[in-house]
């Protein structure tokens, strides 16, 4: 199933934030959307999943498995989410009930999509735990949110966005909110949940070495127009935008550093799968 976006635009409040957006996702790539604060990220999201807020408005065409689902009722564009498009944030406290098991929450997903029974979605909410390699699902499903870590939230999180088996992730800098170990270990779960389950991935992020790690595409922002999209091996070796050389040099250098081949210019695979310190 592919995402095309084209001549994406969305205005508030007589402002144009997002400016002629255009991109592909084929069926399971995995795509970065970056740029700096402010450029459009998350309201390209939102308005790909109908989530804008009161006020702003979308123009152009986004088109899910060949169908448009810009301006879709709100009821058909909820099916959609969590059937087949799995949504993450960044902070996972606020997408959490905080007087509510984790399992329930876990639980409560599932069955809304797949009409399971209590009894089926609870023991379904145990594995899913599992996947996301939560210690002990079996006792951390009695949980409530504020006695996990940040990073056990963000995994019930990613839990509950892909209990569903969507086709296609949403991940909006689910791990700018964490420190740098878990940051990376977050990511390393959603790329091989990504993999093994063949989805396609939309990631946002500010962070270029983030991006390498995940995507192997990206789409560069800048006041919410195109400046650059290219494979994310010729975005760290080659950016051609002053936008691109920015992000390349801001690159938080804890978790990654272009390997240099020599010549001083970076070298990637491109397939997000190298880690070097
Ligand atoms: N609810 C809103 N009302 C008015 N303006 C908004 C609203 N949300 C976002 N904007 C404006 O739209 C522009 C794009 O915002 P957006 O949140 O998409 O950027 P972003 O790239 O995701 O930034 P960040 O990395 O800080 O989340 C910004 O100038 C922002 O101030």
């Amino acid at each position: 199933m592919s995402l095309e976006v084209h001549d994406l635009t969305v205005e508030i409040g007589g402002r144009r934030v997002v400016d002629g957006v255009s991109f592909d996702v084929p069926d399971g790539a995995r795509l970065g959307l970056i740029g700096e604060s402010g450029s459009g990220k998350s309201l390209t999201a939102l308005a790909i999943l109908g989530l804008l807020p009161d006020g702003a408005t979308a123009g152009g065409s986004v088109r899910w498995n060949g169908r448009e689902i810009l301006g879709l009722p709100d009821r058909e564009l909820a099916q959609l989410r969590g059937d087949e498009i799995g949504i993450v944030f960044q902070e996972p406290r606020t997408a959490l009930n905080p007087i509510r098991t984790v399992g329930r929450q876990i639980a409560e997903s599932i069955r809304i999509h797949e009409g399971l029974s209590k009894r089926d979605a609870a023991a379904r909410a145990v594995a899913e735990a599992a996947r996301v390699a939560l210690p002990d699902p079996d006792r951390i499903v009695a949980r409530y949110p504020h006695q996990l870590s940040g990073g056990q939230r963000q995994r019930v999180a990613i839990a509950m966005a892909l209990a569903c088996r969507p086709r296609l992730l949403i991940a909006d800098e689910p791990t700018t909110a964490l420190d740098v170990t878990i940051q990376a270990e977050i990511l390393d779960l959603l790329l091989s949940l990504v993999r093994d389950d063949g989805m396609s991935l939309v990631f946002i992020t500010h962070d270029l070495a983030v991006l390498s790690q995940i995507a192997t595409h990206g789409v560069v922002l800048e006041h919410g127009r195109v400046v650059e999209q290219a494979p994310v091996a010729q975005l760290l070796s080659a950016p051609a935008s002053v936008v691109t050389q920015e992000l390349l040099r801001d690159a938080t250098a804890t978790l990654w550093r272009p390997p240099t081949n020599g010549s001083g210019a970076p070298e990637a695979r491109g397939d997000g799968s190298e880690r070097t310190a």
